[in-house]
């Protein structure tokens, strides 16, 4: 794949991703403790005797004692990997760690991937047939037509779990789904269309089948392959491509696209030219889903057709047409029903929901989370991948489906309750950023980077460019700052703003500002202006406070506490407010907000009461409903002590003010966050474990954050400032480029600052 700055990254970048951290995109966790040599007796031998005798005894108990019931197979032998073509079992491995990690971030699915060296579909069929014991469902992936069709039939017909070859009935849901809408808002009957399938392999065949099925008429569909328009008796037609064969004097794609309303492409990158969509009908409907690269760029199909309606199955164009949107869901809802298999009134159960979706009204908190286009429209036919509703809305519809046409061995009783399970195995804060990066997009700022001549700094910086963030503003000797650019392969290094303080135009006008701010504080216009021209925090604070700049970020160079001294020299706190800290712990299913992590010493108070409030607000921009605890090491007067009074006092300011959130204190942290102790205090006000932790003092909040980065397993982002008059935000000296890039980001959407 060729650099391509339009996806937003290079295939440096990309192989970088992929080797970072840890090689590939998944790792194994254990979900039991396994300390102790009691552990390890009840984990392995002699304890796992006991499930293994259950097991053996009644095969269904294997859903309750082993990990069977949750995990999905993603296997492929690599002989249609995107369409990349044939590259073999061993090519295909990360799209296929890629497929089950998606399985996990969106459905809470446990999946593995499995690539099997092999072409001969007999010995593909006897593997996979093997594994029933050890999987709930199995997605076939990215295997090629026609072998995939054999493969998934007779391992339909031999195992007694779901199996489902994604890019056939996964895609033919997804793309039915999108077809749907765009037929009602071009006001088309799908009775009527005129469709043109490029491709005629896995995917082409089951997206026609499905669409067939849903009412489009046989002979309005002409499919091509490689060789043009499969007709009757044509060549190298096989009995799969044969059904779909039609009489049509078109010989090539061109010439079957003449006054065709929908084109469907499945087929390789670029099968379709601009000239060739400029002769389809009024409002054409493009669905050009070659991965990674589509048919036809939305930009060069809307350059000669701007009234078509476009969808790829690409994520950083509008209408994502891509199998994602279904696979996690679909399985999420068979294996909570224990379906046997994943049948047709399951598919068009999900196609429908997913369509329905797209024109019911996006919530505020989705809407604005995602950007502006979340109204049901050409540029949104079918929800976001990362929409929180899908899980929820596709999975019951599913797992209905699957009750009501008798393939489910369990039931769910009560839907309500299980849409409400659904929706709490996501942790709202990872769409939320998503949401919040996008937003972001929409919305670029110009973001001071104080500290330019850092790698880390650059690497967020460029980022934030490329992304679409924004304009980064470099802060640096020019000479250093463009070495370095060159040094990460930047190709236009002059074509970002560098900010060097020893030339810069702004240098006047900061002297006369700064000076005026500290001329009756000790400070000769001398001593300012040495400031301005050493002091990169004080050179980036005055580009944020003389307009040149929306926020800045720093603190990679300096200590927290000297960076916020430079930066107050020039920028005040916002009327009113407390500058003080968050530091948010994002664990798997759970975000925890803990603050003053900071600033404050000792606060008082009304300081406790005003942060706990502020941080209540940020965590609900962040998706989640506050409830706050006032932590100390005493639960409610348990032991006493002299420095109870300022938590106790906060919270009677609190309930004074009625603030909208469910609060309670003095606590300690169990009695905040672990359900068995709370109940030893039914009289508290929190109906959950806490999310929001308020500190009595800095020692113990910046202490306890540090030491759950350094201990805990959490991702961790912040230090947050809040409180500034301008966005500033003040990453830790050990911050690496995400760090950077996503303090970055949240200060220029405002969700902290
Ligand atoms: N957006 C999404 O969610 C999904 C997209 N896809 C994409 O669909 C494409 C096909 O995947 P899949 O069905 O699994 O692969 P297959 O190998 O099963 O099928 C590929 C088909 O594409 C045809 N083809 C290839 N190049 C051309 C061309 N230039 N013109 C016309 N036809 C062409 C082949 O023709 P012939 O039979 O003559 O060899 C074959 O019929 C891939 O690009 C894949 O990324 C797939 C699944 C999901
Ligand atoms: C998305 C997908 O499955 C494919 O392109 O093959
Ligand atoms: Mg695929």
């Amino acid at each position: 794949m060729a650099d391509d700055r339009k996806s937003g990254f290079t295939t440096r970048e990309a192989l970088f991703y992929h080797e970072t951290i840890r090689p590939g995109k998944l790792e194994v966790v254990a979900t039991k403790p396994m300390t102790s040599q009691r552990d390890l007796s009840l984990a392995y031998s002699p304890g796992v005797a006991a499930p293994v005798e259950a097991i053996a005894a009644d095969p269904s108990l294997a859903a309750r004692y082993t990990a069977k019931a949750n995990l999905v197979a993603v296997i492929s032998n690599g002989s249609a990997i995107l369409g990349l073509g044939n590259l073999g079992a061993l090519a295909s491995k990360p799209v296929m760690e890629g497929k089950a990690v998606l399985f996990k971030r969106f459905a809470d699915v446990d999946s593995i991937d499995i690539e099997l060296a092999t072409e001969d579909p007999e010995a593909f069929i006897n593997a996979v047939a093997l594994m029933e014991p050890t999987f709930g469902g199995i997605n076939l992936e990215d295997i090629k037509a026609p072998e995939c069709f054999i493969i998934e039939a007779a391992l339909r017909e031999k195992m007694n779990i779901p199996v489902m070859h994604d890019d056939q009935h996964g895609t033919a849901i997804i793309t039915a789904a999108g077809l749907l809408n765009a037929c009602h808002l071009t006001d088309r009957d799908i009775k009527d269309v005129k469709v043109v399938v490029n491709g005629a392999g896995a995917a082409a065949i089951a997206c026609t089948a499905l669409i067939k099925a849903m009412g489009v008429p046989h002979d309005n569909v002409i499919m091509c392959d490689r060789s043009g328009p499969i007709t009757p008796g044509r060549d190298n037609v096989d009995q799969w491509k044969s059904a779909h064969a039609v009489a049509t004097e078109a010989t090539t794609l061109e010439e079957a696209l003449n006054g065709a309303d929908i084109f469907l492409g499945l087929s390789a990158a670029g099968a379709l030219k601009p000239d060739w969509v400029k002769k389809m009908a009024d409002k054409p409907i493009i669905f050009a889903m070659a991965n990674p690269v589509p048919e036809i760029m939305p930009d060069d199909a809307k350059a000669v057709r701007p009234d078509a309606i476009i969808a790829t199955g690409r994520s950083d164009f509008p209408n994502q047409v891509n199998n994602v949107l279904g696979f996690p869901f679909i399985f999420r809802g068979a294996l909570d029903v224990q379906a046997t298999t994943i049948n047709e009134e399951m598919k068009v159960a999900a196609a429908e929901a997913i369509a329905e979706l797209a024109r019911e009204r996006v919530p505020e908190e989705v809407a604005s989370a995602y950007g502006k286009n979340q109204k049901f429209g050409t540029d949104y036919i079918i929800p976001a991948p990362f929409d929180p509703r899908l899980i929820e809305v596709v999975s019951s519809a599913v797992a209905k489906a699957a009750m009501d046409s008798g393939v489910a061995k369990s039931e769910i009783a009560d839907f309500e309750e299980y849409r409400t399970k659904l929706r709490s195995r996501l942790n709202p804060t990872t769409s939320v950023l998503t949401g919040v990066y996008n937003e972001a997009k929409s919305n670029p700022k110009r973001m001071v980077f104080a500290e330019a001549e850092e790698e880390v700094v650059l690497r967020a910086a460029i980022q934030y460019r490329d992304f679409g963030y924004g304009t980064p503003v470099l802060v640096g000797r020019t000479k250093a700052v463009l070495n370095k650019l060159h040094q990460l392969s930047v190709s236009d290094p002059s074509s970002f703003e560098i900010q060097n303080s020893a030339d810069s135009e702004h240098v006047p006008a900061m002297v006369e500002y700064l000076y005026k701010r500290l001329q009756r504080k000790g400070f000769t216009e001398r001593d300012v202006r040495r400031l301005v021209n050493q002091e990169r925090n004080v050179f980036a604070a005055l580009l944020v406070a003389l307009g040149h700049g929306d926020g800045m970020i720093s603190g990679l160079t300096r200590t927290f506490a000297q960076t916020v001294r430079e930066v107050n020299m020039v920028l005040d706190k916002k009327p009113g407010a407390l500058p003080f800290g968050i530091h948010m712990m994002i664990g798997k299913n759970h975000t925890t907000f803990l603050a003053d992590t900071t600033m404050n010493e000792r606060p008082d108070a009304e300081e406790l009461a005003h942060i706990a409030k502020e941080t209540a607000a940020v965590a609900r921009r962040m998706g989640h409903e506050p409830r706050v605890a006032f932590l100390s090491y005493s639960t409610f007067g348990n032991p006493s002590g002299q420095w109870l009074g300022n938590i106790r006092e906060a919270v009677s300011i609190l309930d004074r003010e009625d603030p909208g959130f469910e609060y309670e204190g003095e606590m300690a942290p169990d009695a905040a966050l672990n359900p068995s102790v709370m109940k030893l205090y039914p009289f508290s006000r929190l109906s959950a474990p806490a999310n929001v932790l308020i500190m009595p003092g800095l020692q113990s909040a910046n202490l306890s954050a540090k030491m759950l980065r350094e201990l805990g397993s959490n991702a961790t982002v912040g230090p947050m400032l809040l409180g500034m008059e301008k966005p500033v935000q003040i990453v830790p000296m050990t911050a690496l480029a995400p760090d950077v890039l996503t303090l970055a980001v949240l200060a220029g959407a405002g969700i902290v600052g």
